[in-house]
């Protein structure tokens, strides 16, 4: 694997811009699964305590023999947690779960504004960071709304937004409202949970490259500055889309994928009603 790229945070750390997703990873398997992706030059694993693979997840990383520090974990804060008493317990929960004496980076997973909860529990995530049990704090599918107000509340801008984002989805006001505040974007169901493999626009840059289409979307992801977590727990596709660092998009790539983008493109729950 060519060198792994990494962008820098807004609170002075670096975070690895490509990483596992580990959502619908069995607990049991999570440990051969994160192994796979250790060995195959992964950094990076993007857990949540909704996946309730914890415990598996942090098993894979002490297995891989790599030093903690070395392997960059997140995870979230579920939605049953909001509340800043409740969002201190859950991050104990999570730690217990994983075995680790701290996250590299918490995110509150949704911001659920119909409970207005979110405030409260983000105080309670800088004050988890204050306390070194988190490096570095961020969200989950906020929204401009939901950035400013936690901001205006607090002074404190999160260092990371993930959010739904893939070339038919590709959220640009949103993209450039982070840029504005210093917020860096990271992609969730970057491939569109599969559905994007077999686009035909995709598929014609993919052969151009000598790659795949998962791999050409990757790179797309990387190309444009974002972070970006594709899930797989199947061995060759996880080494597959590691093989992303010996070769770029050209300009005529990206103004092809562009045109890809449409506004009816979400896969996933709207933020402004899930939870
Ligand atoms: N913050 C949030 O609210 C959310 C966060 N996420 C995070 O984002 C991660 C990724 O998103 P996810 O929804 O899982 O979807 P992805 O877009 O990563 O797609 C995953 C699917 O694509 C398949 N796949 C992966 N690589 C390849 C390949 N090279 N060739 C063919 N098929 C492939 C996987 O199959 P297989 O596993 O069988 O190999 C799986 O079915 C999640 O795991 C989670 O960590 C996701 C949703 C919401
Ligand atoms: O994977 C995640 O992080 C999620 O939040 C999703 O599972 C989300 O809950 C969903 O897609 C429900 O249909």
């Amino acid at each position: 694997m060519a060198h792994q790229t990494a962008l820098d945070l807004n609170d002075g750390r670096s975070i690895p811009q490509l990483g596992l997703g580990v959502w619908q990873v069995d607990d049991g398997e999570a440990p051969a699964v994160v192994g796979a992706a250790l060995a195959a030059g992964y950094r990076l694993i993007d857990g949540a305590a909704a996946y309730r693979n914890e415990r598996g997840v942090g098993a894979g990383v002490r297995q891989s023999g790599l030093p903690r520090d070395e392997v960059f974990v997140t995870s979230k804060l579920a939605n049953s947690e909001h509340g800043y008493d409740e969002a201190l317990r859950a991050c104990a929960a999570s730690l217990a779960a994983f075995g680790f004496d701290a996250l590299d980076l918490y995110l509150i997973h949704w911001p659920q504004p119909g409970r207005n909860r979110y405030v409260e529990t983000w105080k309670a995530l800088v004050r988890l960071r204050e306390e070194g049990r988190v490096r570095s704090i961020g969200v989950s599918n906020f929204g401009p709304d939901h950035l400013k107000r936690i901001v205006d509340e607090t002074g404190v801008v999160p260092a990371v937004n993930q959010v739904e984002l893939h070339p038919r989805f590709q959220q640009r006001r949103l993209r450039d409202l982070h840029a504005e505040m210093g917020i860096a974007t990271q992609s969730w169901s970057p491939l569109g949970q599969g559905r994007l493999l077999d686009d035909p626009t995709i598929g014609a840059i993919a052969a151009r490259h000598g790659k795949t289409p998962a791999q050409t979307i990757i790179r797309w992801h990387i190309d444009n500055g974002l972070l970006v977590i594709p899930k797989s727990v199947t061995p060759a596709r996880i080494r597959e889309n590691v093989e992303v660092f010996d070769f770029a998009l050209s300009e005529a790539d990206l103004d092809a994928i562009a045109a890809l983008d449409d506004s009816a493109g979400r896969i996933g729950p709207d933020p402004d009603r899930f939870g």
